[in-house]
């Protein structure tokens, strides 16, 4: 019973606890369980979850801290044996083999700092092709959430995060997982979406390449499966949080990796901007309450 209740939505949980007082004290058990850490244990602390709003419960979703390829359900693992400079044009050789930054970092120069996110939307870290292990100071986005968290529940924006302790700029938060799709499979689930109340959380993701005239499209949708950063809301004065892209020597597809832009005090909300209104889509997008100076009054969306 123990390993089938934990998969369960809530609404057939709670059906599962009408059938006798055994289900009924297991049921009671995972709910509190599912209140007390919205990572249900995946993340190295309890991420507590607060609502003094309404009703609602916490959404059901199946919590992966990686991205997983969509269907299969499975850990997205990257090839081992890529090049050092990929079809892409990126070079890999500052991480990669001989000369690896990590492998200086594991013979215990533990001093040589992660790199940074700065202004940069792009950051290089370690990864499959490297030798260093997950403790390795350049693989900083690949742990886990960082921070304490809670998941609050908002009036108007439904689900948000926010910080639990204080934050110092510059600080990585976690990385955006959930399903990467294609995108055609992207533009099905879009217009699904789009007819359903459900909250939903499908990113597209564009990273111009070197060239500058092609862009690399990647969709995350973090619906169904996806970490803690499912309930990171849009901002339209960019919010607090700078999302970065992530390579990983050895990785094709690049991640999304937050990273706090100033300092946080405990219990403020997280946010990151969601991008721009494109133009055509003002009257099909819903109503933003980012409650800011700066707020257009409607969520950014796009054509997928
Ligand atoms: C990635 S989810 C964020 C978590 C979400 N609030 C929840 O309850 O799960 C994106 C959705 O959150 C809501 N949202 C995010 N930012 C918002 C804002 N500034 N104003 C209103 N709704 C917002 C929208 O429904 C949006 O489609």
């Amino acid at each position: 019973m123990e390993n089938v209740l934990p998969w369960l939505e809530p609404r057939d949980v709670a059906a599962l606890a009408l059938t006798c007082r055994t289900m009924a004290a297991a049921a009671r058990d995972l709910t509190s369980c599912r209140a007390a850490d919205a990572a249900q244990g995946l993340e190295g602390f309890g991420i507590p979850v607060v609502n003094c709003v309404d009703e609602c419960r916490y959404p059901y979703f199946e919590y992966s801290p990686v991205s997983v390829l969509a269907r299969e359900r499975r850990a997205f693992a990257f090839p081992r044996s890529i090049s050092e400079k990929n079809a892409a044009g990126f070079d890999y050789g500052q991480f990669g083999g001989d000369g690896c930054r990590c492998i200086d970092c594991c013979r215990g120069e533990q001093e040589d700092p992660a790199p940074t996110p700065a202004d940069l939307p792009l950051i290089y870290e370690c990864g499959p092709a490297c030798s260093c292990t997950i403790q390795c100071c350049h693989r900083l986005s690949q742990r886990g959430a960082s921070a304490e968290l809670k998941v609050v529940r908002h009036p108007t924006k439904g689900w948000s995060l926010h910080a639990a302790q204080d934050i110092k700029p510059g600080a990585f938060i976690c990385e955006y997982a959930g399903e990467l799709l294609t995108t055609k499979e992207a533009r099905k689930r879009h217009q699904t979406y789009d007819q359903s109340p459900r909250v939903t959380s499908l990113l597209v993701v564009r990273e111009h390449l070197p060239s500058g005239d092609a862009c690399l499209r990647f969709n995350i949708d973090a619906t169904n499966v996806g970490n803690i950063a499912r309930f990171i809301n849009h901002s339209c004065d960019g919010g607090n949080l700078l999302s970065c892209l992530v390579r990983s020597a050895g990785c094709c597809v690049p991640r999304l990796a937050f990273f706090t832009r100033k300092e946080i005090q405990s219990g403020q909300e997280l946010t990151f901007s969601y991008g721009v209104v494109e133009p055509g889509l003002e009257s099909s997008s819903r109503a933003c309450f980012c409650g800011t100076s700066q707020c257009r009054g409607i969520l950014p969306s796009e054509k997928t």
